[in-house]
């Protein structure tokens, strides 16, 4: 076959042959695949990934072509690997800041986090949420990003939450118990608080909300935390118990620097790094599908392999995405054929599988 005629530099076997040809579909003139290989060698194969496109699309009845070059951590690596739990994880069996805590009467806590404002951290977050409570998975979503405040509008709700037994009822959307800044102040009000308020009013919404029950606890707790690295985040990584954290970045050098910021961060604070999704990664021609690199080519990809961590999915510029964003429906409900949700549906499981 085509592949087998591109040869795998370090084998030099061809890549059907050397096995690093994973998840290949072929349909309605689409053909797609994951080219998985070690981490450390992820920049080796960025050519040998272009030449599998140019392959595909050459073949007939084939009008798009798509390679997704997928690192492998290494052997020994401190992150979680892929088809690991996290309680293998040998960075996750470093003890967590004394003071952490799990909110009362949720299983796992993920964390989505991003070093710079804007890359889709919200989307990400909401996405991921919906995905988790379309798994039959008791869901909560705390929108912590106190200086921007997205997820109520982006899941489509808004009120005053009720406060009852002496805690905060969650708002409810999509499966999803939600609980924002933005349901107790005014956006506006929320960009000009500064570290300590703000950081009580993140403690607040984490011990203060009645996430679930004894009976039915909740399973996952998705939180959206402020991007940066500033005071607020650190707080957050300090005082709650996160399982595992999700960095968002897009290809762009710069979002790329400040990811790797936010991942030292959480190297220091001992938070185990699920992986990265490198979001806005392409936008599809819409009249050959061809993937256009937007925001540059390959980012994500390699810096998951720098910090040896699963790359959990390339999401593509959408126009679905940004109207569910805008409209309150995510786009794993609005749009699910879309890729970008197809997507948002393979990282939740993978995110899943590691820590459930
Ligand atoms: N893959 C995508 N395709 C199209 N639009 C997107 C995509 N990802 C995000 N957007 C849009 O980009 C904008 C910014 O996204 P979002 O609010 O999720 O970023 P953020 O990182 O959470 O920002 P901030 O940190 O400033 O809160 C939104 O309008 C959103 O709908």
């Amino acid at each position: 076959m085509a592949l087998d005629r591109i040869p795998d530099p370090v084998s030099g076997r061809g890549l059907v042959a050397a096995e690093l040809v994973q998840g290949l579909v072929v349909r309605n003139g689409r053909a797609g695949f994951m080219l998985e290989v070690p981490a450390s060698q992820a920049a080796t194969y960025a050519p040998i990934r272009e030449a599998a496109e140019k392959a595909l699309a050459a073949l007939p009845g084939i009008d798009v072509a798509q390679v997704v070059l997928t690192a492998q951590a290494a052997e020994g690596a401190t992150r979680v690997r892929r088809g690991a739990k996290v309680s293998d994880d040998p960075q996750a069996r470093m003890v967590p800041p004394p003071e952490a805590e799990k909110p009362a009467h949720v299983r796992h806590v993920i964390a989505v986090a991003s070093g710079k404002g804007g890359v889709g951290k919200s989307t990400v977050s909401t996405n991921l949420a919906v995905a988790f409570a379309q798994m039959g998975l008791r869901v909560g979503l705390l929108d912590a990003d106190v200086y921007g405040p997205s997820a109520p509008k982006m899941m489509g709700v808004d009120g005053d939450p009720l406060f009852e037994n002496e805690k905060l009822q969650p708002l409810e959307a999509h499966g999803v118990k939600l609980m924002s800044i933005g349901f107790i102040v005014d956006e506006g009000k929320a960009m000009i608080w500064r570290g300590p308020m703000a950081s009580s009013a993140v403690r607040q919404m984490i011990h203060d909300v009645a996430w679930g029950s004894e009976a039915q606890p909740l399973d996952v707790l998705v939180v959206d935390l402020p991007p940066g690295t500033g005071d607020i985040q650190l707080t957050l990584v300090q005082k709650l118990r996160i399982d595992g954290v999700v960095l968002v970045t897009t290809p762009q050098e710069i979002a790329l620097i400040d990811a790797r910021r936010a991942a030292v961060m959480f190297e220091k604070t001992a938070t185990p790094i699920l992986g990265l999704i490198e979001n806005m990664a392409f936008f599809a021609d819409p009249s050959t599908g061809a993937p256009i690199p937007i925001f540059g080519e390959g980012g994500g990809v390699a810096e998951a392999a720098r910090l040896q961590v699963p790359l959990l999915g390339r999401v593509p510029i959408e126009m679905g995405v940004r109207i569910g964003g805008d409209e309150g429906v995510p786009a794993v409900i609005g749009e699910p054929k879309g890729q970008a949700a197809q997507v948002f549906v393979a990282a939740a499981k993978t995110l899943w599988d590691a820590v459930g």
